[in-house]
């Protein structure tokens, strides 16, 4: 990792997991398909040399640790690597080895395109319209694993200190109550904030929507959404628009006599309800802005700016179905990133074709992984989607620079589809189509790899 970004050899050597349940089948497929396209793109002048490390059920057979030191010392000196899904007990047990990785080497960006494969089958009347790119903080929020159980020393000392800031009323059966507890930092929200806008306006993208659920959880999500449109406005002045901006501004270029007043009273419907010490601070607020940007976003400039919105993360659940085109890309929380991806994969033919990857920006630091989980019940059945796990290692070939490769796996993958040639759970949704297994699909990809 240099300044300007990473520098890549020729043959770079990779760290992988294989993973839990499905996670061997789909990492065999996505093997093959790496190494044909790298091969197709590049000949012999490149070539990944896989390091097999050890995480999950196979660490722990093998080593009797679930996560080894060695595992993460590969991944922290080889910067870039993949894994398959690991298992996670619910309820006791371990806790998230995923979660583990991504906090032992501050992978604070979990990246998930969602976007629609031509012919893919899909429950929702227009699949084309969904082209969204979830940014998910990746290091804060319930995930950090601070937990109390039920009757435990920690649950009644968390009882104890509610009880000294007078809160102990609101929880409603002490005795029984465990306790989660949610830490959303500035400097946190900032960096992933930081980079989804870089991300939004590298690749043109026309709008960045913070999800959050700040009218609950004012202190949290409400923080969160407060320290995203900071960083905004404060590292991205000239380039972003925030949506509250662009109705103060258009309602000035429609008509330049408009008052300051009849100006607040448009973006802000309640205004006369308000107390005169609200109703000044709305004021300033337009004042503030038409001196600040009037002259560089005025005159429909502002249309051209990177759009900065938010939205209520329940009714966002509603609307990236009832208005998918309203989203681009996303910046929300560990939880609410969670949620999402895995609803937004249903909506372009579900998990098996959901990609990502867990990012430090800073330090080059990245590992790729499927969105989903280790779907245990098809275990070593050589049946489930490997193309989550593909498009995984497609997006780990672009973080490479390796475009060329990476194209020739969108066109396999493309080309299959169209061919009707694909696993179980596109099969079920789609009419004549060849039900392929894990492997075969694999195999599919790479023989309709071409330029
Ligand atoms: N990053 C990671 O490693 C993750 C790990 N997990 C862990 O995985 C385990 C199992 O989690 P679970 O909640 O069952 O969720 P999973 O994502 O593992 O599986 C749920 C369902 O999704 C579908 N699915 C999953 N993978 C594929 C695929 N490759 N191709 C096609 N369909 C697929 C299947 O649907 P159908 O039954 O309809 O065919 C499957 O039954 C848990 O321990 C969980 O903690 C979960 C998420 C991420
Ligand atoms: O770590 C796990 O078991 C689940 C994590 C998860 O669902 C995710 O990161 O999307
Ligand atoms: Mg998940």
């Amino acid at each position: 990792m240099e300044a300007s970004g990473l520098v890549v050899p020729n043959n770079p050597i990779i760290p992988f997991i294989e993973g839990d349940g499905t996670g061997p089948d789909i990492w065999r497929a996505s093997q093959l398909v790496l190494d044909s396209a790298v091969e197709k793109a590049y000949g012999s002048e490149r070539k990944i040399e896989w390091l097999e490390v050890l995480a999950g059920e196979k660490a722990f057979r093998q080593t009797g640790e679930w996560l080894p030191e060695a595992t993460l010392d590969a991944y922290r000196k080889h910067l870039v690597g993949i894994k398959g899904p690991l298992t996670t007990p619910v309820g006791g047990g371990i806790r998230s080895l995923n979660v583990a990785l991504r906090q032992e080497l501050d992978l604070y960006v979990c990246l998930r395109p969602v976007r629609w494969f031509k012919g893919v089958p899909s429950p929702v009347k227009n699949p084309a319209a969904v082209d969204m790119v979830i940014f998910r903080e990746n290091s804060e929020d319930i995930y950090a694993g601070i937990e109390f159980d039920a009757g435990s020393q920690g649950a009644k000392d968390m009882h104890a200190f509610l009880a000294e800031h007078n809160a102990a009323s609101k929880i409603r059966f002490p005795e029984t109550t465990g306790y989660g507890i949610k830490p959303i930092s500035k400097e946190g929200s900032a960096r992933l904030m930081q980079a989804a806008i870089e991300y939004a306006l590298e690749q043109g993208r026309k709008s960045v929507t913070i999800v959050h659920k700040g009218n609950i959880m004012k202190f949290t999500e409400g923080a969160f959404k407060s320290h995203c449109y900071n960083t905004a406005i404060q590292s991205f002045r000239d380039q972003v628009v925030t949506e509250r901006e662009s109705w103060i501004i258009d309602n000035i270029d429609r008509d330049a006599s408009i008052s300051v007043t009849e100006n607040a009273k448009s973006v802000e419907p309640g205004y006369d309800m308000m107390t005169d010490d609200q109703q000044a601070a709305i004021r300033a607020e337009i004042e503030g802005v038409v001196a600040s940007i009037g002259a560089t976003h005025g005159g429909g400039k502002w249309k051209n700016k990177l759009l900065v919105r938010d939205s209520i993360a329940d009714i966002s659940l509603q609307q990236v179905l009832t208005r998918a085109s309203d989203f681009d890309v996303i910046a929300t929380m560990n939880l609410n990133g969670d949620y999402l991806s895995d609803a937004l994969a249903a909506q372009v033919g579900g998990i098996g074709i959901a990609p990502g990857g867990n990012i430090n920006y800073a330090t080059g630091h990245a590992i790729f992984e499927a969105t989903h989980g280790t779907a245990p019940k098809y275990a070593n059945q050589d049946k489930v989607n490997p193309g989550s796990m593909i498009l995984s290692g497609e997006m780990m070939l672009r973080h490479l620079g390796w475009d060329e490769a990476a194209d020739l796996i969108i066109n396999g993958m493309d080309r299959s589809i169209a061919n009707k040639t694909v696993t179980y759970d596109f099969h079920r949704m789609m009419d004549d189509a060849k039900l392929l297994k894990c492997s075969e699909f694999g195999q599919a990809i790479v023989d309709n790899m071409r330029d």
